[in-house]
């Protein structure tokens, strides 16, 4: 039994106490299938989510078999789906993929055995077999229902929730997803709640829950709607809910919910006798062992991070652009490099140890030696400053979108027992393969045509770090912002400003570069690559830059700040509730 006593949900709205769910009061029988009603903007999403935990409840307790679910501790993420408005699928994954691995995320099963029986069972329960080969992105939008509620059922939940499940689909494909509700619901006891906007197919539920402005105008057998609101058509209910104020209907509702459910429990009862709903004991559950003992256990963290990353994988190799799109940038981004770095071969002349014959002699070789010195040096300085913000510029684009992109699914999956520290370990391993990819083949294949003249693994680390930390920093914006485009935009803003404000072209007032030098990941990238060239070379690059250099362990240390600053930035968004 699921109970709602007296239940409000809160918000502050210009600084006045808003109900947006008001004193719901409510008692749904196991083995229910209850739809929740009432015009757009009533709070049926908002009471739904109450009900799930994802809306703390301001007062007013929920009891789960006589649990108290505040003061006990919400129920297991096995034991709740949700299936929300949105997709929770990926595109490039098939109906078996995708079922698969939300089972592996959410159930510890004994062996590949049980896991392929979970499958197999949740796609014959919501009809999904004959095409579960096929890529999510193809699927009608009925199917793509059926796939979020398969989706749901592996962890066999015993309340499922869900929102709007039938919205935009045509009346054929929307009767066949309320029968499979209405199915659900028969099996083990379990409840289903269902929002919808739909007053069709109100026949096939046990109740219907009719919200007026957050407050429970009605809840009753499908039969007794128009009856009660006293009008000749379920259609004519809403125009009919606008004739009088919400407490109204809610303080009249009151006087008449006892009557309604009794007739409830005697078709329930009628039901039952009949065969046609079938509610297993509840006493097992009583006690915190036996509920212990059948609840799904939640896999462990390894377990959970190697679906994530095989899951990852291959997503990215499906995504034939974003695989195209990497190889390009991999690619062309060195040659890019070496086409600015034939001067930076050339070498630096320097004063020869015999007496000139004359002054001007001595004076033109002077001149000569500047000149080739300011040549080389901006050569190699540009070269350095060039790989650098390339590299910058694959880190934003590696990790921008990389939680942004894909939180709904994100969330709704940590809903459902997923750890955030086993995704965000993921989204580390996945974004460090990219990393190593794209730093060693920038150093390596640039010192092929152009041979970095001093000590090439530390150039290679500054290298690895400077992408390393844009990577991570951007995965923190990424983790941070709402939405994806936000994330995205800020990440280029960032990169956009490492070659202006890195000093590397032109030197910045003091009082100004004092301020913006410890952001600037570019600078100690650049900074400790210079200082790790041979001493002739690092005259000459001396010679040309105003900015002054920092010793190479500086940023070293700067860099990896860098990189530990982004990841807890992405530690604490992934933690962060962000559902909306
Ligand atoms: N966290 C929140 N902060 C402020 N307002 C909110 C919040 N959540 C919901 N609302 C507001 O509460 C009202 C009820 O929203 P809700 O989404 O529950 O309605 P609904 O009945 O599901 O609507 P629809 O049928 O259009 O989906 C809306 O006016 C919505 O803008």
């Amino acid at each position: 039994m699921l109970e709602l006593q007296d239940v409000c949900f809160t918000i502050q709205k210009d600084g006045e106490s808003v109900n947006l769910v008001d004193r719901a009061t409510l008692k749904i029988p196991r083995g229910h299938f209850m739809a929740i009603v009432g015009p757009s903007g009533c709070g049926k999403t908002t009471l739904l989510k109450t009900i799930a935990g994802l809306n703390p409840e301001s007062e007013g307790a929920l009891f789960w078999e006589g649990r108290n679910l505040s003061e006990d501790g919400d129920l297991e993420a096995s034991e709740i789906g949700y299936v929300p408005q949105f997709s929770i699928a990926y595109d490039p994954l098939t109906v078996d993929e995708s079922i698969e691995a939300s089972t592996r995320l959410r159930v510890r099963t004994d062996d590949s055995e049980d896991l392929d029986r979970r499958i197999d069972r949740v796609l014959e329960e919501t009809g999904l077999t004959a095409i579960a080969d096929r890529p999510v992105k193809v699927l009608s939008g009925g199917q793509k229902r059926r796939l979020g509620l398969a989706m749901e059922l592996v962890s066999d939940p015993k309340l499922l929730l869900c929102d709007e499940v039938t919205s935009g689909l045509d009346p054929r494909s929307e009767r066949e997803i309320v029968r499979l509700l209405h199915d659900l619901s028969r099996r083990d006891g379990r409840i289903v709640l269902s929002v919808t906007h739909s007053l069709a197919h109100l026949e096939l539920y046990d109740s219907i829950l009719v919200l007026h402005e957050g407050r429970v105008a009605f809840h009753g057998p499908p039969e007794q709607v128009t009856h009660y609101f006293s009008v000749g058509d379920t259609e004519e209910v809403y125009p009919k809910l606008a004739t009088q104020p919400s407490d109204r209907w809610q303080s009249s509702w009151l006087k008449h919910q006892e009557a309604y459910y009794g007739k409830l429990e005697r078709s329930r009862e009628r039901a039952i006798a009949a065969g046609t709903l079938h509610v297993p004991e509840v006493a097992a559950e009583d006690s915190d062992e036996e509920r212990e003992a059948h609840s799904v256990e939640t896999p462990g963290f390894f377990a959970q991070l190697s679906t994530l990353l095989s899951r990852r994988w291959r997503i990215f190799f499906r995504d034939r652009g974003q695989v195209l799109l990497q190889l390009a940038i991999l690619l062309c981004f060195p040659v890019l490099v070496t086409l600015f770095a034939d001067k930076a071969n050339e070498p630096i002349m320097s004063l020869s140890d015999s007496k000139q014959e004359s002054q001007l002699v001595e004076f033109r070789e002077a001149i000569a030696v500047q000149e080739s010195q300011g040549k080389v040096g901006s050569a190699v300085s540009g070269v350095i400053m060039f790989q650098v913000i390339l590299l910058s510029l694959m880190g934003s684009n590696n990790s921008a979108r990389e939680i942004a992109g894909e939180r709904p699914i994100f969330e709704k999956e940590k809903f459902g027992g997923l750890r955030p520290m086993a995704y965000l370990s993921s989204k580390v391993i996945f974004l460090a393969c990219l990393v190593i990819a794209q730093s060693v083949w920038m150093g390596v294949f640039v010192n092929f045509f152009s041979n970095f003249r001093g000590e090439f693994p530390e150039h290679l680390m500054f290298l690895l770090l400077v992408n390393g930390a844009m990577t991570a920093i951007c995965l923190g914006i990424s983790a941070v912002m709402r939405t994806a485009e936000q994330a995205s935009l800020l990440s280029i803003y960032l990169v956009g400003f490492q070659l202006p404000l890195s000093g590397a072209v032109l030197a910045l007032p003091e009082h100004i570069e004092r301020f913006t030098r410890p952001f600037i990941s570019a600078y100690w990238a650049w900074s400790g690559s210079v200082d790790a060239l041979e001493s002739k070379v690092l005259n000459a690059v001396k010679s040309v830059i105003d900015t002054s250099l920092t010793a190479h362990t500086a940023c070293l240390y700067v860099l990896l700040l860098h990189i530990g600053v982004g990841l807890l930035a992405a530690w604490i968004g992934s933690r962060r509730h962000q559902w909306d």
